[in-house]
C-alpha cells in the first residue's frame, strides 16, 4: 500500500518552468496546496543518478528536506531507439547551460541522419518524497515518432519534435488540454493519483 498525501502543502520539485506548468494543471483539480521549488528559494541539486528513477529520487528528497514537507519531482526526457535510448536521461543536459532545445532538436536530428528507424518515447518518473525519507515512484511513457523540421510553439524542450502514436499534432502545436490526455507526465501523474491522492475527480 502506497502511502497517501493528505491534505497540506506540497512542494513541486522542479526548476522547469514547462514541466511546473503542467504539474500544476495535473494538480490543481484535487485542491492541493502547492508551492514550487523555485518560489521556496529551494537549490537545484546535481543529477548524477543513472536512472531516471534515480534522479526524479535525489531531486525528491533534496526538496522535502530542504522545505520541511512533502515534495513531487518529476524526471523526463526523450528517448530514441535508434540512438541507443539517448538523450534520454541527459535529454537536459543536451541543451546546454543555455537551455537551448533547438539545438538539441536539431542535434537529435542530425545524430539520426536517414535513419528508417524514427519512432522515440517520452519517459517521466515522478517522486514523491516524505521529510521522513519514505518515498513513492511512479513511470509513465508515450510512443511516437519524429519529425523534422520541429512544428509548433507551445509546450516546452522537446515538444515541437513528436507527434505521439495515433496522432498528427505534434506536442509542440497541442493544446495543453490534449497533451494532458497523452503525455508521459500525465500518465505517471494518474498512477500517483491513484496511489496516493485516491480521490480522482
Ligand atoms: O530537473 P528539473 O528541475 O525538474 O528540470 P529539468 O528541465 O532539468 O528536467 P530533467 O532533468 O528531468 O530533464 C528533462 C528534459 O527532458 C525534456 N522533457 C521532459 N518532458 C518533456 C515534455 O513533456 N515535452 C518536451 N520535452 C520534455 C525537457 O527538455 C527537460 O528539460
Ligand atoms: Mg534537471
Amino acid at each position: 500500500m502506497a502511502r497517501r498525501l493528505t491534505q497540506g502543502p506540497l512542494v513541486v520539485a522542479s526548476h522547469n518552468a514547462g514541466k511546473v506548468r503542467e504539474i500544476m494543471d495535473l494538480v490543481r483539480p484535487f485542491g492541493l496546496d502547492v508551492r514550487s521549488a523555485g518560489d521556496l528559494g529551494l537549490p537545484e541539486p546535481e543529477e548524477t543518478g543513472d536512472t531516471f528513477e534515480a534522479n526524479a529520487q535525489l531531486k525528491a528528497r533534496a526538496a522535502a528536506l530542504g522545505a520541511g514537507l512533502p515534495a513531487l519531482a518529476d524526471d523526463s526526457g526523450l528517448c530514441v531507439p535508434a540512438l541507443g535510448g539517448d538523450p534520454g536521461i541527459y535529454s537536459a543536459r543536451w541543451a546546454g547551460p543555455e537551455r537551448d532545445f533547438a539545438h538539441a532538436m536539431a542535434e537529435v536530428n542530425a545524430k539520426l541522419g536517414d535513419a528508417a528507424d524514427r519512432s522515440a518515447f517520452f519517459v517521466c518518473v515522478l517522486a514523491l518524497a516524505w521529510p521522513d525519507g519514505h518515498m513513492e515512484t511512479f513511470r509513465g511513457t508515450v510512443d511516437g515518432t519524429l519529425v523534422w523540421p520541429p512544428r509548433g510553439t507551445l509546450g516546452f524542450g522537446y515538444d515541437p519534435l513528436f507527434v505521439a502514436q495515433g496522432e498528427t499534432l505534434t506536442f509542440g502545436e497541442m493544446d495543453p488540454g490534449t497533451k494532458h490526455a497523452l503525455s508521459h507526465r500525465a500518465a505517471a501523474f494518474r498512477l500517483f493519483v491513484d496511489a496516493c491522492l485516491g480521490n480522482r475527480p
